[in-house]
């Protein structure tokens, strides 16, 4: 074996620290230069990574056992082995994204100086899976994504030639205007989605990228493709870049500059990638002539344990004569003479060169500088703010991407024609309904369906609103692109004004198609309705923070919807004692009052039953008119008799005068008149003759329907709620659902 391990960068003008099994070094006194030289003031490099004794356990396994490695600027290191022999741990280890109970012990040197939080913002990693809000196009998710994560200084146009650059280095202009895509609807093809998650993640023009798998669902041209454009990109902007791969074609495992080949968790090689060929043959294994390198090796990993295990024992050599070199060496001295090593994440790291110049870790930082890579500060204390962008930008453009990602979800066409459909039955219906005594039930029952229709909806609807987009806000807060706080606000600004349209058109519908009252009715029944589905969208805000599985969110849905209603007083008023409190609890039944409230009052009054009545005023009303009956009766009676004494007085006196004569038939006239009101009064008794027009006073309604508080206590219950539930749901996001 010959030249491999470390050496200092080209670029830099360091010699060559060169080691081999037997000699150790050959030309050594650049050893204290692990790194790319640093300098006071800014010096525009790139990464040297260095990581050693990388040890995580997982479950009482050992799922990385004692790695390391290192890679320069302008170097392409491909993370190799079977499945499950912790590439992806790595890639997650070297992100800093491994929980720090995992993460048993190791050091990783970015400059030789300690990954801080703010450089691990400034660390690419692209996921094996392609993460993305499917409703937006390419375009629009990468100018989203220059919004947020590069400087506010930075004018817009500039962030545009950004995106542009970056389109045409992974050759993906053409697919620009093209939507993402979800699982139904059909968007960018497989190797684009993998360049457009590439792109995105170079906006920030990181120095060093971690890419997990690029070319995993790939076929063989394109991965092939997307390799030489990453190839190209490192070199030419010298980047260092650690990338895992499964099976690489030959020509792509030429373009790797080093190799780590897992097994088990263990290296079983690490070096020069061109070397792995004579590495193996030194061990008794020759591949067949024009055999690919890549096939070749994992084949032999995986053969058997016994030989797994005699690979990793060479690798261990190996590296036991490496570290005997003064170049690790050297790297031991420092890790264990080092007074500040510093925790970070579960990832002790260390300041190598830093601390021989004297200087604090903490001064070492990466400073993001639009048009080149990161710059090396130090010296100087960390002004560099914790994010890119100020809140209100966060909040701005979250507002905006938001807006644009939620309007399909919740202006589908199904959702469309269940609306419309709802809002024909429901006119249709209740159309016209006549203002009288045996339509109050009716409308009640109208105001009961709107406020759970809206109560039901909305809460489902928000059920989706962090679950659909989990992946993409934890990969975001991971890089450090934006506070949770403005992410959340702008969630639940965007989404409210979306929200309530539907609502919007079918009370607009209904309102005036079932004749429920005039202008200012409309307003305050609207302004009601919306408080109400406000409320329950909360709610569901709430439901979606803590199940973040559908499903169950639905049932939670469910459960919490029918005990609003069951226990909310709507079907029962004789609920058992130890659980009426619910009652108070349910925003539906304040919502519901509250309709009532504006629904029934002096302005929109319903008149009383012409038959048996349930509220006092017509039930008196009805009372004092059969009374008026019975007198006329009396009056009528004693007009019959006087004309009988009349008739039969005149008889008797067998009077022909004309006068008496006249009299008799004036009276036998009023005697048949008299007959036919006695009938009349008769029948009366039972129904009242014409029923004046009487209205029933609201209160006696509202007290029928079991309207128990003002209304403002229904608003300021209800806005409680809706308040309540949204900061509870920022907190379970905050505290219980931090990405890791
Ligand atoms: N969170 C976890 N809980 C339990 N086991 C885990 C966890 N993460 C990783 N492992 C285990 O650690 C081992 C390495 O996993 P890792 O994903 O790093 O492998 P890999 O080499 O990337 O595999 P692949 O090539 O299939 O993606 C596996 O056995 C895996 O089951």
């Amino acid at each position: 074996m010959k030249d491999h391990w470390y050496e200092t960068p080209r670029r830099t003008g360091y010699r060559l620290a060169k080691y081999s099994e037997k000699g150790g070094m050959q030309s050594g006194e650049e050893l204290s230069r692990l790194t790319v030289p640093l300098q006071r003031g800014s010096v525009k490099e790139g990464v040297n990574l260095h990581f050693r004794g990388i040890y995580v356990q997982i479950d009482g396994k050992d799922v990385l056992h004692d790695v390391s490695g290192t890679v320069k600027p302008g170097e392409l290191l491909a993370v190799m082995g079977p499945s499950g022999s912790g590439k992806t741990t790595l890639l997650s280890v070297l992100s800093g994204r491994v929980a720090p109970e995992h993460l048993k012990s190791g050091e990783i040197l970015i400059n030789g100086g300690p990954i801080t939080k703010r450089i691990k913002r400034k660390i690419c990693y692209v996921l094996q899976q392609d993460i993305f809000l499917g409703n937006l196009t390419l375009r629009e998710t990468l100018m989203f994504t220059a919004m947020l994560r590069l400087p506010e200084k930075m004018a817009y146009h500039e962030k545009e030639k950004k995106v542009e650059e970056i389109v045409d280095a992974l050759d993906i202009r053409k697919c620009l205007d093209t939507l993402i895509g979800t699982d139904i609807k059909r968007g960018l093809s497989g190797g684009e989605k993998k360049r457009a998650n590439i792109a995105s993640e170079l906006l920030t023009d990181p120095s060093l990228m971690l890419l997990d798998e690029p070319t995993s669902g790939l076929d063989s041209s394109t991965a092939y493709s997307l390799m030489t454009t990453v190839k190209q990109y490192t070199e030419q902007h010298n980047k260092t870049v650690v990338t895992t791969i499964h099976q690489p074609s030959s020509q792509i495992y030429h373009m790797f500059d080093k190799l780590l080949l897992m097994a088990d968790g263990e290296i079983a090689y690490f070096g020069d990638a061109h070397n792995i060929l004579e590495f193996f043959s030194r061990l008794g294994m020759q591949p067949k002539p024009n055999y690919n390198p890549a096939d070749f090796i994992l084949e032999k990993v995986k053969e058997s344990d016994e030989v797994e295990r005699k690979i990793i024992n060479a690798s261990n050599e190996m590296r036991k004569v490496s570290t005997l070199s003064p170049l690790t060496d050297s790297i031991e001295t420092l890790s264990t003479s080092r007074k500040n090593s510093t925790q970070n994440g579960g990832i002790k790291t260390i300041s190598g060169q830093n601390h021989r110049n004297g200087l604090d870790p903490k001064d070492v930082h990466l400073n993001h500088v639009p048009n080149g890579a990161v710059a090396v500060d130090m010296g100087e204390s960390d002004k560099e703010a914790k994010w890119p962008t100020g809140f209100l930008t966060q909040y701005k453009v979250l507002t905006q991407r938001n807006f644009k990602e939620a309007k399909p979800r919740l202006y589908s066409r199904l959702n469309w024609i269940q609306n419309i459909a709802v809002t024909l039955i429901l006119a249709l219906v209740w159309f016209q309904t006549p203002l009288v005594e045996e339509k109050i039930r009716d409308v009640s029952g109208a105001i009961f369906f709107l406020i759970t229709y809206w109560g039901f909806m909305p809460m489902a609807d928000a059920l989706l609103a962090f679950p659909s987009e989990r992946l993409v806000v934890n990969k975001e807060r991971l890089a450090g692109s934006y506070r949770l706080s403005s992410y959340y606000l702008a969630k639940v600004t965007s989404e409210a004004p979306l929200m309530l349209l539907l609502p919007t058109f079918m009370i607009s519908v209904c309102y005036p198609m079932c004749g429920f009252g005039n202008a200012a009715g409309f307003f305050t029944t609207w302004s009601l309705l919306m408080l109400s589905a406000l409320t329950a969208q909360s709610i569901g805000f709430f439901l979606s923070s803590v199940f973040f599985n559908f499903r169950e969110g639905l049932v939670a849905v469910s459960v919490f919807m029918l005990t609003n209603l069951l226990l909310g007083g709507f079907y029962n008023t004789d609920i058992p004692y130890w659980l009426s409190w619910v009652q108070y609890l349910a925003f539906l039944s304040y919502s519901f009052q509250a309709q009532l409230l504006v629904h029934f009052t002096p302005d929109h009054l319903y008149r009383c039953s012409t038959d048996k009545s349930l509220f006092n005023t017509c039930i008196a009303a009805m009372n004092s008119t059969s009374a008026e009956a019975t007198v006329g009766n009396i009056g009528t009676a004693a007009a019959t008799t006087l004309s009988s004494v009349l008739t039969s007085t005149a008889a008797a006196l067998n009077s022909t005068s004309e006068m008496i004569l006249n009299a008799t038939t004036q009276a036998t006239t009023s005697l048949s008149t008299t007959s036919l009101s006695s009938t009349m009064v008769a029948n009366a008794t039972t129904v009242p003759p014409s029923l004046p027009m009487v209205h029933i006073p609201p209160e006696e309604v509202l007290n029928q329907l079991g309207v128990k508080f003002p209304i403002w206590v229904d608003i300021l219950v209800m806005l409680g709620i809706m308040f309540g539930f949204r900061y509870l749901a920022y907190l379970v996001l905050r505290y219980f659902r931090k990405p890791k």
